[in-house]
Formats: C-alpha cells, sequence, structure tokens
C-alpha cells in the first residue's frame, strides 16, 4: 500500500513555497550569466537521449529542495512498489505492472506469490509466431490470399500506444501491408477506413481490455457483419479476426475463437498497454525484432528509473520540475513539442497518459486535495505549431512549460530540409529563454530604418520578455529502442508526480460516468417519442434531435 502524504504538508513544500519567492524574481539569463557550467549540471544522458534541462527557472538549491519532496514522499519505495508487484493500484485492488512486459532480464516479478513472467513470455512468443505469419503471407483470407490491411478496432489506451508507434515508426513499417485504426463510435470512422479495404485481404484486431466498450463492440459488429456480407460462412470468422483482451468470456460470446486470442492482464493499465498483446498490430507493422527493440528501450529506461539517484534521473527530474511549475509557479498545462513529424501524434498519446492517471482530486487517504494536480497536456509537431500557437507561449500572459523533442538524424534526409527543421528546434527554446529586450528590439527597428515615431510606437509590441522554461530532449535517431525509452520516460514522469500530488495514477472513475449516463439515454432514443425527466436543456436536445434526424 502506498503511503499517504499530502504533498502540501512537507517540509520540502514549505522550503521550495519561500525559495520561490526569490527564484521568480529571476530571468533566465542572469540564471545562465551566473553559471557558467549550468548545461553540465542540468543535462541527464542516457544512451541516445539527452536531456538538457537547464533552460528551466531553477537553480541548485531548487533541485536539492525538489529531490528532498521526491524523498520525503517516499517515492523510492513507491517505484520499488510499483516494480515489485504491489497492489499499488489500490482502489481497484491491482498491482501495476507495465514494467513486467517489457522486462528483457526475465528475472521473475511475483503478483500474489506467482512469477508472471511466464505467461508474459508465453504471450510474447505467440505474437512472435502471429505476427511473421501474417507479414510472411502464411496466414491467409478466407480465398487463400495474403493479408494486405489490419484494422485495429479500440479505443483509448486499446487505441492511442498502437497509433501512436505506428505512426512514429512508420519508416519501420512493411510493404504492401496498411494498418488502420477505428476507435470512435461515429460510424463515419469505420466506414470511411472500410471504403477502400477488401475483405479478402483484411484482418482485424479487436482490442479492448474488458471486451465490453460500447464503441469498440458496436463497431467489431459492423465489422463482423462487412466481412460476413462477402464472405458468408461464420466459419471465416477466425480467418479474419483476433482478439486482444482480458476477458475470454466475451471473446467467445462474440464469436472469436480462444486460438486467435491474445492476452493480457488486469495489472496491465489500459493506457499503459502498448507493451501487451495490444501492441500486436505494432509486432505485425513494423516485425517482431522491432518490436523487441521497443520493449528493450523500455526497459533501458526502466532501468534507469529503478536505480539512478534522484538529481541524475530523467523521469524523477521531468516529474519534479513539472510540479515546480504547476504548483509554485501557477502553470496550468504543458505542451510537448515533437520536431519530428512522425511523432505527430506523441502529445495526443500523452494527453490520454497524463491526464488520465493524474486528473484526480481525490488524494490516497480519501480527502479532497487542496492544491493543484495533473496539468492539461497538449501539442503538436513543430514547426507546424510554430505557425499556430506558439505567439502564445512567446508574448502571451500565460506560462507554458514546453518540452521540446528532436532527432539528430532524420529517416529521410531530403536536402536541407533536417538542417532546417532543427535550426528552428534550437532557435526556439533560445529565444523563449532569452525573449528580446527594448534595447535590442529599437536597435532593430532602427536598422531596418523605421522612422524615430515608428519605433516608439512598435517597440513595445517586439519586446519578448522571454524567461520561459522549456526541456530539450534530444535524441539520435527515432528508432524503436529510442522510441521504447522516451514513452517509458514520460510514463514514469507521471508515476513521479502521482506519488507527489499523492493520488492514485492507475484508476480512471472519471471516464465511467460518461458511459453510464450514455447509457441511460441511448434506450430513449429508440422511438420518436418526446422525452421529458432530464433538466429542460437536456430534454429540449434530445426532442430537437428526435424531430430532425
Ligand atoms: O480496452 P477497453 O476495456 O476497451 O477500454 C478502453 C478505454 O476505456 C476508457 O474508458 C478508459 O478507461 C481507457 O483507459 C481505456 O483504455
Amino acid at each position: 500500500m502506498l503511503p499517504s502524504i499530502p504533498f502540501d504538508q512537507t517540509a520540502a513544500h514549505k522550503k521550495l513555497k519561500s525559495h520561490y519567492k526569490t527564484i521568480s524574481k529571476k530571468h533566465l539569463r542572469e540564471l545562465f550569466a551566473e553559471d557558467p557550467k549550468r548545461f553540465n549540471k542540468f543535462s541527464i544522458r542516457l544512451g541516445d537521449i539527452l536531456l538538457d534541462y537547464s533552460k528551466n527557472r531553477i537553480n541548485g538549491r531548487t533541485r536539492v529542495y525538489l529531490s528532498q519532496l521526491a524523498e520525503e514522499c517516499q517515492l523510492g519505495d513507491a517505484i520499488e512498489q510499483m516494480f515489485t508487484g504491489q497492489k499499488i493500484n489500490a482502489t481497484e485492488d491491482r498491482a501495476v505492472l507495465h514494467t513486467a512486459l517489457r522486462n528483457r532480464s526475465n528475472e521473475p516479478v511475483f503478483v500474489d506469490g506467482q512469477d508472471v513472467m511466464p505467461e508474459i513470455n508465453a504471450v510474447l512468443e505467440k505474437m512472435k509466431e502471429f505476427s511473421s505469419k501474417v507479414r510472411s503471407g502464411e496466414w491467409k483470407g478466407y480465398t487463400g490470399k495474403r493479408i494486405t490491411d489490419i484494422v485495429n478496432i479500440g479505443i483509448g489506451g486499446s487505441d492511442l500506444g498502437p497509433v501512436m508507434v505506428t505512426e512514429a515508426l512508420k519508416s519501420y513499417g512493411k510493404k504492401g501491408l496498411q494498418v488502420h485504426f477505428v476507435s470512435n463510435v461515429d460510424g463515419t470512422h469505420i466506414a470511411e477506413a472500410l471504403k477502400s479495404l477488401n475483405p479478402e485481404t483484411t484482418l482485424f484486431m479487436i482490442a479492448s481490455k474488458t471486451f465490453t466498450t460500447q464503441e469498440t463492440m458496436a463497431n467489431a459488429h459492423t465489422a463482423r457483419q462487412w466481412l460476413l456480407d462477402s464472405a458468408e460462412d461464420p466459419e471465416h470468422i477466425k480467418k479474419h479476426f483476433v482478439a486482444l483482451s482480458t476477458n475470454e468470456e466475451q471473446v467467445k460470446e462474440f464469436g472469436i475463437d480462444p486460438v486467435n486470442m491474445f492476452v493480457f492482464w488486469d495489472w496491465v493499465g489500459g493506457r499503459y498497454s502498448l507493451w501487451s498483446a495490444i501492441g500486436l498490430s505494432i509486432a505485425c507493422y513494423i516485425g517482431f525484432q522491432n518490436y523487441e527493440q521497443l520493449l528493450a528501450g523500455a526497459h533501458d529506461m526502466d532501468n534507469h528509473f529503478r536505480h539512478t539517484k534522484f538529481e541524475r534521473n530523467m523521469p524523477v527530474m521531468l516529474g519534479l520540475l513539472g510540479i515546480w511549475y504547476n504548483n509554485f509557479f501557477g502553470a496550468s498545462t504543458e505542451a510537448i513539442l515533437p520536431y519530428d513529424q512522425y511523432l505527430h501524434r506523441f502529445a495526443a498519446y500523452f494527453q490520454q497518459g497524463d491526464m488520465e492517471s493524474n486528473g484526480k482530486s481525490t488524494g490516497r487517504d480519501g480527502q479532497p486535495v487542496n492544491y493543484e494536480t495533473g496539468p492539461i497536456i497538449w501539442g503538436e509537431p513543430g514547426t507546424n505549431g510554430q505557425h499556430a500557437f506558439y505567439q502564445l507561449i512567446h508574448q502571451g500572459t500565460k506560462l507554458v512549460p514546453c518540452d521540446f523533442i528532436a532527432p539528430a538524424i532524420s529517416h529521410n534526409p531530403i536536402g536541407d530540409h533536417h538542417k532546417m527543421l532543427l535550426s528552428n528546434f534550437f532557435a526556439q527554446t533560445e529565444a523563449l529563454m532569452n525573449g528580446k529586450t527594448a534595447e535590442e528590439a529599437r536597435s532593430e527597428l532602427e536598422a531596418a530604418g523605421k522612422s524615430k515615431e515608428q519605433v516608439d510606437f512598435l517597440t513595445p509590441f517586439k519586446v519578448f520578455e522571454g524567461n520561459r522554461p522549456t526541456n530539450s530532449i534530444l535524441v539520435k535517431k527515432i528508432t524503436p529502442r529510442v522510441l521504447g525509452s522516451l514513452i517509458a520516460m514520460y510514463e514514469h514522469k507521471i508515476f513521479v508526480q502521482g506519488i507527489i500530488w499523492n493520488v492514485f495514477s492507475f484508476d480512471q472513475w472519471g471516464v465511467e460516468l460518461g458511459k453510464q449516463l450514455a447509457n441511460k439515454i441511448y434506450p430513449e432514443l429508440q422511438n420518436d417519442w418526446p422525452i421529458e425527466g432530464h433538466d429542460s436543456s437536456t430534454d429540449a436536445l434530445i426532442n430537437q434531435y428526435k424531430k430532425w434526424r
């Protein structure tokens, strides 16, 4: 059981609060001028990943207090509890073991006295065999043709991970094999996906931990009907449907042969499940060896997280910096800005990862927390974001701490594109830090030949305060291994913050309410009679819908 320590009552919190008064008056320019070794002090290298967090509004003392905060909140013990299979997801009475799924050391990990590694390895073996059959063409559709298209049907954690990773690793994708993702219950999603597909060569992966999620089941039934419209004989379903789930009973009931079921376990959280059977579409698309590299990269980060002291620990430092801005500077959002088009779903992925994990307001003691918890996560790839929302980051009234991510080597080295991309990556964090003073703005305008009146008028608009904090995450190349490490780094950052904010990061009760309410209204939409009984707004909206449809 995790301890419950209200973070705002710790001694470190008190120290940080008064330390904030000094630091918040300092400009990053001053901090850099004061300490020429700043980069060395505030950067961490792990294999092909370099985290530079020197452009943050901190000094050595800040880091000491932040580390004390982590100590006081017993982060070290909590990390051990997670890795060793304790039931830290207390509200669901479950262990949290996505780390075991990628435990390449194969050392035993026990849940309720039983080592989970043999069953993890058995499923991985099954995924290896299956993915190689699909990729080689040995797995055939009902007319004897090889599979050309995989459609993963799932939502939330059973969708976002595979989408993000297959996009991120597109250059490793197999030619002649496409992956598609259908998540929304909006019929448009599946209709558009099926438009270009041939039932003879399409394989559906029904990805659902519970196998009861309304959206996924609706899409799965539509897909089954679509197949049967051509294949006719339900016997053919087994060549075109596999299930990725924890719920064998429901899988059978749907009509999928248990032989075609890839299992996982209740100790795998939905948003942490791409390392489990939910990753089957990834394994088929990039090949099992590359999928194993993804797991290995995550395992590298797991080891780093578990065994490195806080001040040299990437996820710990990222988590603590997030807390510094969230709880002391009052920043309510964080942007993730990858300078890599392949990572275009990375921020969306961690929107779920972070917000579903730490978007909580009840402490682990059951009491409401009286401080801010999880931030709003958002972001888009650079340089596109620069021409969209960076204006606010540079000159708006809100503080938006940003993570900039970029690879040194591009998978598509065309002309000078990558140098241009990276010059933007470097320039942005520099500009956000330094800003532009009124004097600098004035002399620029004068140099451009503006009149004195124009210079006086324009100068205030051309001033950038700077002092905007950023992390730079420079990696050698986005390989499966590096990507695995990056994902695990953010997962653990979320863990660190959840521990310190004293919330349970691995349940998601907030998602349940919407499901319950939709299930109540759904039967009311089955006829054209006007309804009453909700509030006047909901009644009127439903009745207008019934008139128009
Ligand atoms: O994988 P299944 O069970 O279909 O759940 C899919 C998703 O459902 C949502 O309500 C959330 O709780 C997510 O965490 C989860 O990933």
